[in-house]
């Protein structure tokens, strides 16, 4: 072990109530909307490739251009009501949204910045509406804070000189002030989802992200946040040097998920495109089912993670079609099998390969979510030794008990319900402990 000074602030998982209603939620919903929405991921009337909100450099436009999109935010179609009502349809139980991305716009009127929704024809307080809409939902809200910030004069990807790290340290007193700022103008924030920590500057001054994180703590005891803020005075990020998580959960699962179910509390961010996050007006590529999504929610569930999907509304404010289709879809999913979800955390039981186990925390219940129909029209289930079956029902056709046969010592088999609609099922099974 290596002292520390600036490395994990605690250790082990958090035990408090806030950080339980976290692992809960389980389903959750990223927003990622700024000024690069306007653009859609076109410029001059190209397609820019690479991920939309990274539109500036990807197309290279100069400070100016891109200024200028200021003066079209005008939102015309913007409802945070209806956004909400979409994420609630959904079945998420919280939202990440992107207060200020890379690109250093703010979508609240900030003290410390005229970068931001002021300084636009919408000129209201986006972020306020989205809090508000959401939390009358029943929605938890969490922030995306983008340590990097292309805008800000004093922002250096890099520190060699004394001038760098006056302005660089400059920025970072900037940084403190927007974070207080958004913990106190929105108190009912759960939550911090930083990004943008991998810079040279961030990583050799990892005592930066030490001092947000005791920040926030001494502003919101409860307050959550994720590894991915975290670097520590040798440059270690996410775990410390000794290998220690930073933070509350492991936050570097970005568009995967890990293979078994990792130690720390952790969380996967997926895009519906392979790699887009902001408003792409084409989206090219495979783009994922519901079904595909479905399947990865009940895969991180399976292995005790969150599982937070993307969407990129369009620069008039609205969201894109295939956006609310899927929260359609996935929404009539999780009215019927939610509860294989919502409170479940990984099961006690031998994977299979027709799916994910998962089970609820206090209702006593496992979970199969069948997502691979076997051919021989029976799936295979292994028990620990002298546990049975007590019961066994499809979630939506509970009158309908279906009969397992013990096929081998500990093995048994349930006859395959019929997949109608090409959506994974769910079976709950009431297992009885041997003696
Ligand atoms: C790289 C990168 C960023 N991290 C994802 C969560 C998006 O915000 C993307 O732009």
């Amino acid at each position: 072990q290596i002292p520390l000074k600036y490395g994990a602030s605690r250790e082990g998982k958090r035990t408090d109530a806030a950080m339980q209603r976290w692992r809960e939620n389980r389903f959750g919903q990223f927003i990622h909307f700024g000024l690069y929405s306007l653009a859609g991921g076109h410029w001059n009337g190209k397609y820019v490739e690479g991920a939309a909100e990274w539109i500036k450099g990807n197309a290279r436009i100069s400070d100016e251009d891109y200024e200028a999109l200021t003066r079209q935010f005008v939102l015309p179609e913007f409802d945070a009501r209806e956004w909400a009502r979409i994420a609630k349809e959904m079945g998420v139980k919280y939202s990440v949204i992107t207060t200020k991305h890379h690109e250093g716009f703010c979508l609240w009127p900030s003290e410390y910045t005229d970068y931001d929704v002021s300084r636009t024809p919408f000129g209201r307080d986006l972020l306020k509406e989205y809090v508000d809409a959401y939390t009358q939902e029943g929605i938890d809200v969490y922030f995306y804070y983008s340590i990097i910030d292309w805008n800000h004069p004093d922002w250096r990807s890099r520190v060699e000189t004394v001038e760098d790290s006056l302005a660089f340290f400059r920025y970072c007193d900037f940084m403190n002030k927007q974070i207080t700022e958004l913990m106190t103008r929105y108190p009912e924030v759960k939550g911090f989802w930083f990004d943008g920590t991998w810079d040279k500057s961030v990583v050799k001054f990892g005592k930066i992200t030490w001092d947000i994180e005791q920040l926030m703590h001494r502003l919101n005891p409860g307050i959550i946040c994720g590894s991915r803020l975290r670097v520590d005075e040798k440059g270690a990020r996410h775990f410390d040097t000794n290998g220690k998580l930073m933070g509350d959960y492991e936050q570097g699962w970005e568009r995967s998920l890990p293979e078994k179910a990792p130690q720390n509390d952790w969380e996967c961010v997926m895009t519906i495109p392979e790699n887009q996050w902001g408003y792409q007006a084409d989206w090219r590529g495979h783009i994922k089912s519901a079904t595909e999504i479905i399947e990865m929610l009940a895969a991180a569930t399976s292995m005790n993670g969150n599982f937070v999907l993307n969407f990129g509304p369009k620069g008039d404010g609205s969201l894109r079609e295939e956006e609310k289709q899927m929260a359609r879809k996935v929404g009539k999913w999780m009215q019927l099998n939610g509860e294989a979800i919502y409170g479940c955390v990984q099961a006690p039981l031998k994977p299979q390969k027709w799916g994910y186990y998962t089970r609820h925390r206090d209702n006593g219940f496992v979970y199969m979510v069948v997502c691979y129909q076997p051919v021989s029209g029976m799936l295979k289930v292994v028990l620990p030794t002298g546990s049975v079956i007590e019961n066994c029902v499809v979630l939506g056709k509970e009158g309908m008990e279906l009969k397992p046969e013990k096929s081998t010592k500990n093995e048994f088999v349930i006859p395959a319900p019929e997949v109608k609609d090409g959506f994974p099922y769910v079976i709950r099974l009431k297992l009885k402990e041997g003696d």
